[in-house]
């Protein structure tokens, strides 16, 4: 969704298990699905603003939910964007990212950078 048209969005990222999940005896299958995510057995489900699966790359959450608050920003409209989440849950992966994958600051930095330099030039 726009992240305009509404004053506070929450947005959700499913990661991967990771080793010890996977090694784990009571892990827990979570899917994402529209806007929602759901236990494998449909048993509990939550709705969101938005829903990034497993196979989502950084980019689209970015370009989706990140990208409007960046752009109002460069427009003078105050905005926040963070990542909440217990430990190992994949903020570092989401925010900062890696060379491959670059993160949501990283992004933000290039598109804020690329905005001024066409104010510039106008
Ligand atoms: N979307 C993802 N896809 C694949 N791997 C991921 C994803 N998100 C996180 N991971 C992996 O999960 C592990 C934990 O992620 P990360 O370090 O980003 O968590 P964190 O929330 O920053 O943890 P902490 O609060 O302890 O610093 C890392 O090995 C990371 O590479």
């Amino acid at each position: 969704m726009d992240a305009k048209q509404e004053t506070i969005s929450v947005v959700v990222r499913l990661r991967p298990l990771i080793e010890r999940e996977l090694n784990s005896c009571c892990k827990e299958e979570w899917l994402a699905e529209d806007s929602t995510v759901r236990t494998a057995d449909g048993t509990k489900r939550f709705c969101f603003d938005g829903v990034y699966g497993k196979s989502h790359q950084t980019q689209a959450l970015y370009t989706q939910a990140v990208k409007p608050i960046v752009t109002s920003c460069m427009e003078g409209v105050s905005g926040t964007v963070f990542a909440y989440g217990q430990t190992s849950s994949g903020k570092t992966h989401t925010m900062y990212g890696s060379v491959q994958d670059p993160g949501v600051i990283v992004l933000a930095l290039r598109d804020i950078f690329a905005l001024q330099v066409t104010r510039i030039h106008h």
